[in-house]
């Protein structure tokens, strides 16, 4: 079983500082072991009586009929659907986090910020033709995993599950059913994990999973980021040092990696692994860059703040004005986050940052593409789907995280402390409720 004891989606296990109030949760955020440790998932397929037929892939049965997952966030394709997707996003239990006796407030605060944040986000998606681009993006980047897998002699179904807009996850999962698929690696298209990303889009598929018959038996595989393998780090460094190149003294741009932040909550209180992964990450590329005889400064920063809490400091906007005053006058932007164009890369750092940066001194600017559908990374996904399919089991109806953590006494007056705060300072103040309707406060 080298493949699933010595693939490179398990060294994100090895982090330290990670908050873990159980020793049987997974380390990354409190899941339930099913969803994290591909190691030990690895023993129920060796057990598998049925698995008579052996392939080259990890000891698969011939008959097998694989499936990949891509999660994603999704983005709204009209200026009409800004709101409703909007609304869809702040409903989601981790991404406005209220405490348990405060949701029955959720659909309506969410009606509410989607209102209210709808004209900014129609704004700049107005700015980048009128609709987000990710569908488009990670279908092309569907397709290419396909025929990457077919290239590798495992051929595989490739379905995409849009968290918040078309197509959603359960669209995709309905498909996955009719398909009759055996086997299933689910991948997020986010290299680092976060509680609102790949763990919200996972929570979801374990609620669904759970209550089908079909679906709770068919064996699958979680990777819960992949921030850390070679191919995605190389594939990055390469589109680094490329765009260096423009610059008139490449050496002396400074590498400004910017990624999505979270508030600081998330990493604080609920133990969110992301701000320890995203360092790491930032750490590998520059290694790698290194390595190549490129030892350019860099800093990272994080960016697309809403509304009126604390979020991963320091923020890319007051970094780069203080860059251009202490005399920066080259700079590359990476965008970290994510591996797409959107509309944070395609508005957010293009046209604000951009204008800002030029503002505050620097003289020349740059932005490292995103990676869509190039091709070292998209070989080095295939790779990771093929690493992790052998330790595909089926999924456990433990309790989950959520629940576990409900039945701690202590957090649970602390939320109710904190969720009454929370609920006088939404409802009752204006003032804040403006921060939603632009970036931070
Ligand atoms: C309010 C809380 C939010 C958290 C937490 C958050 C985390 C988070 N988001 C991404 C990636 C994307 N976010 C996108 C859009 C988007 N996200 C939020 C809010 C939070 N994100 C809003 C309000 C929006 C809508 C756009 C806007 O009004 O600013 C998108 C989609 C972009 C598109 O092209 O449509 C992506 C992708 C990450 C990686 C992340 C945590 C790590
Ligand atoms: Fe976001």
């Amino acid at each position: 079983m080298e493949a699933a004891t010595g693939s490179r989606i398990l060294p994100q296990m090895n982090l330290r500082n990670l908050n873990h109030n159980s020793s049987s949760l997974c380390p990354q955020a409190r899941l339930p072991p099913t969803f994290c440790n591909v190691t030990k998932a690895s023993v129920a397929l060796n057990s598998n009586s049925n698995d008579k037929k052996i392939n080259a892939v990890g000891g698969l049965s011939l008959n097998e009929k694989i499936g990949v997952l891509l999660l994603n966030l999704g983005g709204p394709e009209t200026l009409q659907d800004v709101q409703p997707f909007l609304f869809n996003l702040f409903a989601d239990p981790d991404i406005i986090r209220l405490p348990r006796l405060f949701r029955f407030l959720q659909q309506p605060l969410a009606q509410l910020i989607s209102v209210l944040r709808a004209p900014k986000s129609k704004e700049g998606y107005a700015a980048i033709g009128g609709g987000s681009p990710l569908r488009k993006i990670t279908d092309e980047q569907a397709n290419a995993l396909k025929l990457a897998l077919n290239a590798k002699e495992v051929p595989a179904n490739v379905y995409v599950a849009m968290r918040y807009w078309y197509p959603f996850t359960e669209e995709a999962v309905h498909q996955i059913k009719r398909d009759g698929i055996t086997r299933l690696v689910v991948l997020p298209l986010y290299p680092q994990y976060s509680i609102s990303t790949t763990g919200s889009s996972v929570r979801i598929l374990r609620d669904m999973f759970r209550d089908d018959t079909y679906l709770s038996r068919l064996p699958v595989a979680i990777i819960q980021s992949w921030y850390q393998r070679e191919g995605y780090i190389k594939s990055m460094a390469d589109l680094i040092e490329k765009e260096l190149q423009i610059f008139p003294n490449p050496e002396e741009a400074m590498i400004f990696f910017s990624a999505h932040g979270v508030p600081v909550s998330y990493v604080e209180d609920a133990g969110d692994p992301y701000k320890d992964q995203m360092e790491e990450c930032i750490f590998l590329i520059m290694k790698e860059l290194k390595s190549r005889g490129i030892n350019n400064n860099h800093t990272l920063a994080y960016q697309s703040r809403v509304g009126p809490v604390q979020w991963l400091k320091p923020y890319t906007d007051e970094v780069l004005v203080e860059l251009g005053q202490k005399g920066v006058k080259s700079l590359l932007a990476v965008p970290v986050s994510f591996v797409s164009e959107h509309i944070e890369t395609l508005e957010e750092i293009d046209m604000e940052y951009k204008h800002l940066a030029l503002e505050s001194g620097i003289t020349n600017w740059g932005r490292v593409p995103a990676l869509n559908c190039t091709s070292s990374f998209i070989t080095d996904l295939a790779d990771a789907v093929i690493e992790a399919l052998p330790s595909a089991m089926a999924m456990s109806t433990s309790n989950t995280a959520s629940e576990e953590v409900d039945n701690d006494i202590f957090g649970y007056a602390a939320k109710l402390f904190f969720g009454s705060i929370l609920a006088f300072v939404l409802l009752l103040s204006p003032k804040m409720l403006s921060a939603f309707r632009n970036n931070g406060l």
